[in-house]
Formats: C-alpha cells, sequence, structure tokens
C-alpha cells in the first residue's frame, strides 16, 4: 500500500484568501496562577474536636493547576501546548479564552498590552473544543454558512458565499461540503472532515485568537498532518493560533513556530520550535539522532530514568517516583526562568504590541431576533431531514388512532351498558395514547439536541431565549397535527356523538394535553443533564397523572392526603373534557345515559372551559420550567457566565493600553 504523503509545503499560498483578514492581537501573560479548592477527606487520626462536633468529613485544600508561568502568543504565530496529562493544557486555553468559571486566577494577562479579564478575551477568541458535537441534519457547508452567519452581522449573501467558499477550500472540504454531518446511525462525513468541518465554522468568522484543545485527537497521521499544517496556513493570515497537541509526528512537530511546554502546572520551555532541542541539550538532555524532538521531551526531558532515581535518591530524601518527578519538574521550570530563552520572552511579555484593538476584534454575534429567525429555518429542515422521526410520529397518530377506531367499532350502536364502558374506555386510552408518547419522544429529540447547543451557545452563536422559542415553534405544528389526525380518524369510527362542535372540543382537548405532555417532555429533558436520569424520572410525571384521571380510580374515593393529586394531573382535565363532553345530557330513546354516569364518576367541580383552563396553565407552566432548566443547563455546563462582555470590558480593550507599558 502507498504511503500517504506527510511531507506538507509549509509556504502559504499566493492566493491566500484575505477578505476576512483578522485584526492582530498578541496575548500575553505574567505570573499567572490559577489554582483551585478541593475538598480532602479528613481521616479520622488528623480530625480536630471541632471537625468531630460538626460531623465534618472533608477540609479544603488548595490546589495549583498553572503555577506562576509567563508568556505571549503573537499573531501570525502558531503554538503548540505540550505537556503530560494532567499537566494543566487545557486549564491554560480555558483560562486564555475566557472560559474558566471556578477557582482563583492571579496575575496578569494583557491584550495588546491591554489588561484583559475573562469577558475581554472570549470576546476576542474563538474555541474549538475536542467534542465537536454539531448537528447531524446539515451538509458541512451548511454547517459552515451557518457559524458565519451567526457571528458576522449585517452579512450579505455574496459576502456569505465567499466566506464559505473560501474555509472550504481552505480546509480541503470541497469534495464533501454537500455531505450530511451524520451521526452514530446515519454514516456521514469522516472523523477528519468533522474536525476540519469545526475548524472551518470558527476559522470563517473574523477572530483575532483561535484556540484548539487537540484538535488531532483521534485522526490518522496524514489527516492531523493534514489539519495542523491548515492551522499554521490560517495563523499566516494574521491571527494568533494556539492549540494544544498529544504527541505529534515530527513532521507535525515542526510545523509550529512556538512550543510551550508544560508539566505540573509549570513552564519548563517557552520558545520557537526550532531551538527546543538545543535549549535542553545544554541542560544536559541530549536528544538523539532521528528521534521525533517531541518523543524526546516526553520520555528524556519530563520522565525520569532509573539512574536520576539513584542519584535524587543519594542526594534528596526518599520518597516515590511522583515525588523525585515533581522535584525534577522544578528544577527544569527555575532553569528555564533563568535561561536567555525566557528573557526573550519577558520582552515579549513586557514590550508587548501596542496596536490599538478595534470593534473588529470582537466576536460579534447577530440580534436576538436574527437568531430565532436562523435558528428556526434550521430547525424545519432539521424536522424535515430527520423523516425517520418525523414518519414515526405521523405512523404513531395514525397508528393509535385506527387500533382505537377498530376496538371501539361504531360503540353508539351498542346496548346502554357497553356504550357507556366503550366510550369511557376510549376516551381514557385515547387520552393516553396522546400523553405518554409525546413526552418520551420530545425527551429524546430534546435530550440530544441539547449538546449541539452547548456547543454553540459556549461559542457563543445564539442566547438561550432565541434557541428555545424557536424549537418550540417548529416543534409545535407537529404536536398539533398528530393529536388532529388521531381525532379525524378515530372520533367517527368509534361513534362519538356526531355533532361538529363536539368534535372540535374533543380536538380541542387531544391538541392541549399533547401540548403540555410537550411540556413536560422539554422540562424533564433541560432539567436532568444526564438522558438516563430524565427516563427514569419520566414515567413518574406520567403515570401519577394517569392514576388520577378520573377513570381508574373514583376520585370521590381516594384518600383525602393523596386525593389532591388528581388536580395537578393534566390528563383528569383532559378527560373530564372529553367525558363531559360525550356524555353530558346523553340520552338513547329518551332514558338519561349520560349525566348520571358522568356523576358516578365523580369527576369534580370544574367546567369544561376550566379544564381548558388548567391545561393552557400546565403547558405554560412546564414550558417556563424547561426554559429555566435549559438556562440552567446552560449556566452550569458551558463556562459562558464567566464571559460577560460588559461594556466596560470593551472600552478597556478599545481605550490607551495600560500603564505600565506607556512610556
Ligand atoms: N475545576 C477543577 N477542579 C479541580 N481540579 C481541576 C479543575 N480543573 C483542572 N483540574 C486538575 O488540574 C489538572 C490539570 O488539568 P487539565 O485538564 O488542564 O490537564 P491537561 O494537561 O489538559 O490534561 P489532559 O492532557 O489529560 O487533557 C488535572 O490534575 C485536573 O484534574
Amino acid at each position: 500500500m502507498e504511503k500517504p504523503d506527510t511531507h506538507i509545503s509549509l509556504s502559504v499560498p499566493e492566493d491566500f484568501p484575505t477578505s476576512n483578514k483578522p485584526q492582530p492581537a498578541q496575548i500575553n501573560f505574567k505570573d499567572l496562577e490559577y489554582s483551585v479548592d478541593i475538598k480532602n477527606s479528613i481521616s479520622n487520626d488528623s480530625k480536630k474536636i471541632k471537625d468531630i462536633i460538626s460531623l465534618k468529613k472533608y477540609e479544603s485544600k488548595k490546589k495549583v493547576i498553572l503555577d506562576q508561568i509567563t508568556g505571549s502568543f503573537s499573531p501570525g504565530r502558531l503554538t503548540a501546548i505540550l505537556g503530560p496529562s494532567g499537566s494543566g493544557k487545557t486549564s491554560l486555553l480555558n483560562l486564555l479564552s475566557g472560559r474558566i468559571s471556578s477557582g482563583k486566577v492571579e496575575g496578569n494577562i494583557w491584550l495588546n498590552g491591554r489588561k484583559a479579564d475573562s469577558g475581554s478575551l472570549g470576546l476576542v477568541s474563538r474555541f474549538i473544543s475536542q467534542d465537536d458535537v454539531m448537528l447531524s441534519t446539515m451538509t458541512v457547508k451548511e454547517v459552515i454558512e451557518m457559524a458565519i452567519n451567526f457571528r458576522v452581522s449585517g452579512i450579505t449573501p455574496e459576502e456569505l458565499s465567499i466566506r464559505t467558499k473560501e474555509a472550504i477550500t481552505t480546509l480541503e472540504l470541497d469534495k464533501c461540503q454537500n455531505t450530511l454531518i451524520g451521526d452514530t446511525i446515519t454514516k456521514g462525513i469522516s472523523g477528519g472532515e468533522r474536525k476540519r468541518t469545526s475548524i472551518a465554522m470558527e476559522m470563517a468568522t473574523d477572530s483575532s485568537i483561535l484556540f484548539l484543545d487537540e484538535p488531532t485527537s483521534g485522526l490518522d497521521m496524514y489527516t492531523s498532518s493534514l489539519v495542523v499544517k491548515l492551522l499554521r496556513y490560517i495563523s499566516r493570515s494574521g491571527q494568533t493560533v494556539v492549540s494544544v497537541i498529544h504527541q505529534p509526528s515530527s513532521d507535525i512537530f515542526k510545523m509550529f513556530d512556538d512550543i510551550v511546554l508544560l508539566s505540573e502546572g509549570k513552564i519548563v520551555y517557552f520558545g520557537p520550535q526550532e531551538e527546543l532541542v538545543d535549549y535542553f541539550s545544554k541542560l544536559g538532555f541530549q536528544c538523539p539522532n532521528y528521534t521525533n524532538p517531541a518523543d524526546f521531551v516526553f520520555t528524556d526531558v519530563l520522565n525520569l530514568n532509573e539512574a536520576e532515581i539513584e542519584q535524587m535518591k543519594l542526594e534528596k530524601f526518599s520518597g516515590s517516583k511522583s515525588d523525585y518527578r515533581v522535584l525534577k519538574i522544578n528544577d527544569l521550570a527555575e532553569k528555564w526562568k533563568n535561561s536567555d530563552q525566557y528573557e526573550v520572552i519577558k520582552e515579549r511579555v513586557e514590550g508587548p504590541i501596542l496596536d490599538s484593538l478595534n470593534q473588529f476584534n470582537f466576536t460579534s454575534s447577530v440580534s436576538a431576533y436574527r437568531q430565532f429567525t436562523l435558528l428556526c429555518k434550521r430547525s424545519i429542515k432539521d424536522v424535515f431531514r430527520n423523516k425517520l422521526v418525523l414518519r414515526a410520529r405521523l405512523i404513531q397518530a395514525i397508528a393509535i388512532s385506527l387500533i382505537m377506531g377498530i376496538v371501539f367499532y361504531k360503540s353508539n350502536t351498542k346496548s346502554a351498558s357497553t356504550l357507556i364502558q366503550n366510550f369511557f374506555g376510549s376516551l381514557f386510552f385515547g387520552i393516553v395514547g396522546q400523553f405518554i408518547p409525546v413526552a418520551i419522544s420530545v425527551l429524546s429529540t430534546f435530550g440530544s439536541g441539547k449538546f449541539v447547543f452547548q456547543r454553540e451557545y459556549q461559542n457563543g452563536y445564539y442566547k438561550t431565549r432565541p434557541y428555545f422559542l424557536a424549537k418550540i415553534l417548529i416543534e409545535l405544528p407537529v404536536q398539533i397535527i398528530c393529536p388532529i389526525i388521531f381525532s379525524a380518524i378515530s372520533y367517527f369510527m368509534i361513534g362519538y356523538r356526531g355533532v361538529f362542535a363536539k368534535f372540535l372540543i374533543h380536538t380541542a382537548a387531544m391538541i392541549l394535553l399533547s401540548l403540555t405532555s410537550f411540556s413536560i417532555g422539554i422540562f424533564a429533558s433541560t432539567f436532568f443533564d444526564d438522558l438516563s436520569v430524565a427516563l427514569a424520572i419520566l414515567p413518574l410525571l406520567l403515570i401519577i397523572p394517569m392514576i388520577f384521571s378520573g377513570f381508574l380510580v373514583n376520585s370521590g374515593d381516594t384518600m383525602s392526603w393523596i386525593g389532591w393529586l388528581q388536580w395537578i394531573s393534566p390528563i383528569k382535565y383532559a378527560f373530564t373534557i372529553a367525558a363531559t363532553n360525550q356524555l353530558r345530557g346523553y340520552t338513547v330513546n329518551g332514558i338519561d345515559l349520560g349525566d348520571s354516569s358522568l356523576k358516578s364518576l365523580n369527576l369534580g367541580p370544574f367546567s369544561i372551559p376550566a379544564c381548558f383552563g388548567f391545561l393552557i396553565m400546565f403547558f405554560v407552566l412546564f414550558t417556563v420550567l424547561g426554559y429555566f432548566g435549559l438556562e440552567r443547563f446552560s449556566k452550569r455546563s458551558s463556562l459562558q457566565n464567566s464571559r460577560k462582555s460588559t461594556k466596560n470590558t470593551k472600552a478597556v480593550l478599545l481605550g490607551p493600553p495600560d500603564n505600565i507599558f506607556s512610556k
């Protein structure tokens, strides 16, 4: 088999796209420390009397994740952050992209010499995380277009098309631009294409700084090379590109301009890639010929060999291997701070680019109304492309109504007692058939869409409210059409009363119940982060209303301490409407059948309009709760709450440089 060519030209083509050239932004940080409080369980031996009295099981301990680090990321350069697992790479990226929401940050960060906080860092940077969740029903071209649409306000269709084409060409996505993203069930683009698509989404939208967390993870060597080549390519347009990278090959390693080597939250090297081997050779670590410098760093520099352990045992106290490793890293970090290369970095940090930033540096978002219309259009496509789900819902409505129609066929022609039994039975099961499947199907569709929402929300595409409203609005027609189909088929087959107004009331009750169930499904999916927990809780929300519908248990006969549950049962109100609608004043040959049967069920004091009112109230209540659930989910799972871009944040960035830089 022919070996793929991994030797990629590093020169920037002359036709490099320039229409979306970003403003240069340099990000500098000095003596940056990031720590969190962690809870350690208190051993019985070390428990103090006050811990015992207060039954305290844990004590707080400060964990330093990034320890007094200093560095600078410059425009037009591609930087790799390397380090062993747990060394603080992702934390550094999160911190510099304004995505840290907990813990304590000390030290300074500047953007072109202006003091930056998490709000301003979030405003000028884009972040591509490891998990590139995208809407599976969209094509590559559509997701890139969508990203641009959400992020660049006032864009014309021509400009949109130029930018999309540029991103597609740059990231070599031409061949798959019309392929669906796909998911585990529907195969779509490949893993490498997916990674490149998520980079294209962010690069097409004018940002000064691009952060990437392990963009090559899970990719083969050729595709990894391609991705890094493209990052280099993007950096050459003037963007500051910083990427955490995992085990790069030597070809990939050489594509980076600068390397940051982190270990135990400390920097042990920060400088040009080509000087790294030389730097460590001066410290006594020789990189063997033909060895990948990245491998050399991990195995020889950051790791301990037996000889080093023996030496440490002689010189220091006895300890575990990890203690010795920490000693070695501390020593390397100390040496780094005393090196000439560190002085170069310090000079860069202390004499930053002072070009003033402007509005174009800020990652914009379009207006809430535009977000809403874009989301509506996207949701419509999603509903129609998810043909299987749409068909399943329609088939379900038709199947249930046909089964009901056949089983209870022409019940009005049966004997009086059969008629009453059939009417109540069919009304109850018709209602349950509207209630339970809707909530379950909404839970799965809304629940799985939540992760796409999370990614897009984190990347600042839109706010929670437009997303929620668009999602509800587009889903509503399906929730209305299905009960209409159900009613239209089953109503006349069963032989309910042939008065058009009664048919309308019956259908309206089915619609409102379906909407209530829809809102309960949304509430469950947004309130519980874990879909399996939501699935475990949902039956409770569905079965209790069913028990207290007024059909299975006589409402007047339940114990008072539990009987109140009937009043919070949407099924009870829908059943009351449907039963009263059919049976009030129902006589056969002048004999009252309806009123007496209704009376025996003890359905309660509420009229049909009042029951409609309660159903509307449940729908609104659960929808509002669902909205707050989504708000809570977005705040908790994303780090957006730390990215408050106040007017003040912008004013600082647009204003003069920090005093310490003005001569
Ligand atoms: N909020 C937090 N609370 C407690 N510990 C944390 C927190 N954030 C990070 N850490 C710890 O800080 C260390 C660095 O984490 P980080 O995710 O930055 O490492 P990393 O170098 O990116 O690792 P990997 O390569 O495995 O992804 C880890 O030991 C992690 O457990």
